[in-house]
């Protein structure tokens, strides 16, 4: 299967956010990544359901919404209705995952976990059975730009082994750092999504980017 290509718009001009968008999906974009921060479980603020609410008519790809935030269950059925497709939330962040990977579904959405670097990977496999999606994040949550730790992906291959051994679906996507050569690395690992910002947005020609990336 060919690897999933998700933009974070987090590098994008925002200016010209909807042109970015349309660039990105006519590229070849399989999702698109946004990045929601709220500037408690991350020190910085990013956007919030009413930008996911007017860019919902620019495009129908999934959105994939990774949330950094505190008290998700708050603000899921504000996320869902702007336009969410993909709901990912910290394990960190959240007390009382079941129940809000629950309210996920119940919303008709898919359901997504997401780890820091440092946070081991067996403290969510209580939860595999109810996830459409593993998010690894290759970078500490905040800011696009930073470099890709490659530790993270001894995690991934252990994820990939349980899917295989418990004969689940759930996808593998890592965001951040992600460029050209650590494609390759994570590709080797099993990951099926690759969520990248600044290595698709600061090149001009989006298409050729996410071709490599996907290629690599
Ligand atoms: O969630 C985040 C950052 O917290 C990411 O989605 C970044 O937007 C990835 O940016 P690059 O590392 O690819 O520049
Ligand atoms: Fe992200």
């Amino acid at each position: 299967m060919t690897t999933k290509i998700a933009p974070s718009i987090l590098s994008a001009d925002f200016s010209i956010l909807k042109e970015e968008i349309q660039e990105v999906v006519e590229a070849g974009a399989d999702y698109l990544h946004i990045d929601v921060m709220d500037g408690h479980y991350v020190p910085n603020i990013t956007i919030g359901p009413l930008v996911i609410k007017s860019i919902r008519p620019v495009t129908s790809i999934t959105f994939d919404v990774h949330l950094m935030i505190e008290n998700a269950d708050m603000y899921i059925k504000e996320f869902a209705e702007a336009g969410a497709d993909i709901i990912t939330v910290h394990y960190e962040a959240s007390p009382h995952l079941h129940r809000t990977l629950h309210l996920i579904k119940q919303l008709g959405k898919k359901a997504g976990i997401v780890i820091n670097p440092a946070t081991p990977v067996e403290f969510i496999k209580p939860v595999l059975h109810h996830v459409d999606l593993i998010l690894f994040m290759t970078v500490n949550p905040g800011f696009g730009g930073q470099e890709f730790i490659p530790e993270v992906l001894d995690k991934v291959k252990q994820a990939a082994s349980w899917r295989q051994e418990l004969g689940l679906s759930f996808e593998i996507e890592v965001d951040g750092g992600v460029n050209q050569a650590t494609a390759k690395l994570c590709k080797e690992a099993g990951v099926d999504v690759l969520v990248a910002g600044s290595a698709i947005f600061n090149d001009e020609n989006r298409m050729e980017a996410i071709e490599k990336i996907r290629n690599a």
